[in-house]
């Protein structure tokens, strides 16, 4: 007699074993859900705002120019409301009140930077940018500060190197000859010399290709790190292995600038004699080795080349960009070229190069940089921070650890403190006389004590770069075209490429350029 077994026992049918398996996934789809729907309700005390979509929360909305659509809101809300993106509940600072009261007045409790996934994958919160507030940043800081005096503002030689690069600049301009070309790639690479001189020590020329690919592709991370799919990763993180999706290209993207970065440093560093540094990785090296056996040393190879990484971007892209927009607003505006002209003229006389010195003779120049920064807002979203304890604001209750975003292009368009925001118009920082004036709500490297350390660094430059630029050139768009101000998207605005005719002043200038 053949022996009968119970069907519970024996091995379960491919009915049954799909049916296992959706209740499997269905059940876990609905842990998922309501984890992720409990995520997105607002916390006690938090400040209010748009009402987010299930999941996704507002993420969508910040598709397109996100900025303004956060001032909007901040009409709706009040100058502090909250986001949600994704479950990653945020809060949103608008107008300088509301952010000099919390970066300045409440500086230590909003000097953090999130703990994003997209931030733990590309640095593991090391480096210096995406620092957690901790020791290890105070350190980072401070290297990079002291190493940025030390090999720029106060070696008056470093002055003449930058504006060797200028010369460098203006006689690659000069090879176009007055015919259309889109200055991006020029710009980019004299700006991020600058910074390279400091870090390594070297300028890299116009035509070195590994170079412009690795400042190509950080360029694009640029644009990446706020695009949808990042946003997505840091709400949902296993997205990871969704093997399609810009994310995929940012991480790519990274790998490629991490290997040429540590073969740089690799190269520079090379023939360094301890204590008598050179450059910034230099500088670096030397404090490496001297905490070596300082178990909270931070300093290590890995947040070397992550600090490296972020300075060379975080000084090249704002800067460049910042004079992108200051020669197409030049071409744009050709009255306010032609006082820019007058000024130069009248003040760099014999046809010599524009010095620093030059700097408080100069308001009208001065006026037009400040107003190309207003009106631009090179990072209108600041970088992300976060609460290192619980606050206070208005009335608020922030939690610990909470995401901020501080708009800063809502300070630059504040009507509180700005006439007419929307137009471009460097009258508004000069007074009757024509005498240069601060203005109190103008924020482009932030403020605290996250505020750029480059702050100087890229005065400098955007001073000599622009009165160079000026002094040789009359900008011009080619015959019939004026391209458009709506800038292109990232953690910066930049410029939609954009062609331009440089066009050789009849001002006499000798071939020689003579340096004071
Ligand atoms: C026009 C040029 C520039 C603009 C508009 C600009 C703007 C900013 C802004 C808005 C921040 C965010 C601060 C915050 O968290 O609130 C920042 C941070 C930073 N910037 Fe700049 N920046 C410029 C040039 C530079 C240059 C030339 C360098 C260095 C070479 C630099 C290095 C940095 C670094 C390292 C940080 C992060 C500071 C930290 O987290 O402690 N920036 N910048």
């Amino acid at each position: 007699m053949g022996s009968i077994k119970p069907a519970s026992l024996g091995p379960p049918s491919g009915a049954q074993a799909l049916l296992a398996g959706v209740s499997l996934t269905v059940a876990l789809l609905v842990i998922l859900l309501v984890r992720q729907l409990s995520k997105q309700r607002r916390p006690p005390g938090f400040p209010p705002g748009p009402s987010p979509i299930p999941v996704i929360g507002n993420i969508m909305s910040l598709a397109t120019e996100p900025h303004v659509f956060l001032k909007k809101q901040s009409e709706i809300h009040g100058k502090i409301f909250s986001i949600d993106l994704g479950g990653i509940m945020t809060v949103v600072l608008n107008g300088y009140d509301c952010i000099r009261e919390c970066l300045y007045h409440q500086g230590e409790v909003f000097t953090d930077r999130p703990s994003l996934p997209l931030f733990q994958k590309m640095t593991k919160m090391g480096g210096l940018l995406n620092c957690k507030y901790s020791k290890a940043w105070v350190d980072h800081r401070k290297l990079a500060c002291n190493s940025f005096r030390y090999f720029s503002s106060s070696q008056r030689m470093f002055e003449k190197k930058i504006s060797e690069e200028c010369m460098f600049f203006v006689d690659a301009i000069d090879e176009h000859k007055g015919k259309p070309f889109n200055p991006k790639h020029l710009v980019t690479n004299a700006v991020s010399n600058i910074t390279n001189l400091i870090i390594f020590g070297q300028r890299f020329t116009y035509d070195d290709r590994n170079f412009q690919h690795m400042i190509e592709l950080f360029s694009e991370n640029v644009e990446l790190a706020v695009s949808g799919w990042a946003l997505l990763y840091n709400a949902f993180p296993w997205i990871e292995y969704v093997p399609f999706g810009k994310h995929q290209k940012l991480f790519h993207n990274a790998a490629e600038v991490y290997d040429f970065l540590q073969q740089a440093i690799k190269t520079f560093s090379h023939g360094r004699v301890p204590h008598i540094p050179r450059h910034y990785v230099d500088v670096y090296l030397d404090e490496m080795e001297l905490k070596t056996k300082d178990p909270r040393s931070c300093y290590s190879h890995e947040n070397l080349i992550y600090s490296v990484g972020e300075l060379i971007i975080a000084g090249t892209e704002t800067t460049t960009n910042t004079l992108r927009w200051a020669m197409l607003y030049m071409a744009l505006y050709p009255n306010i070229q032609e006082r820019v002209h007058q000024e130069i003229d009248r003040v760099i006389t014999n046809g010599r190069a524009p010095t620093l010195q030059d700097k408080h003779k100069m308001p009208y120049v001065e006026a037009v940089l400040h107003e190309v920064l207003r009106f631009c807002n090179i990072v209108p979203l600041g970088i992300f921070r976060a609460t290192s304890q619980d606050a206070k604001v208005n009335g608020y209750t922030i939690p610990k650890g909470t995401m901020v975003i501080t708009n800063l292009y809502s300070v630059h368009f504040d009507e509180k403190y700005w006439n007419d925001p929307s137009v471009f118009s460097p009258q508004r920082f000069l007074d009757s006389n024509g005498n240069f004036v601060r203005r109190e709500a103008f924020l482009p490297f932030s403020l605290g004590r996250r505020q750029c350390l480059g702050e100087q660094l890229a005065r400098m430059e955007m001073f000599l770069f622009f009165t160079t630029l000026l002094q040789r050139f009359h900008l011009q768009f080619p015959p019939g075209t004026v391209p458009t101000v709506t800038p292109k998207l990232g953690m910066t605005l930049q410029p939609k490429p954009y062609s331009i005719c440089a066009v050789r002043r009849q001002q006499k200038l000798p071939r020689n350029t003579v340096y004071h």
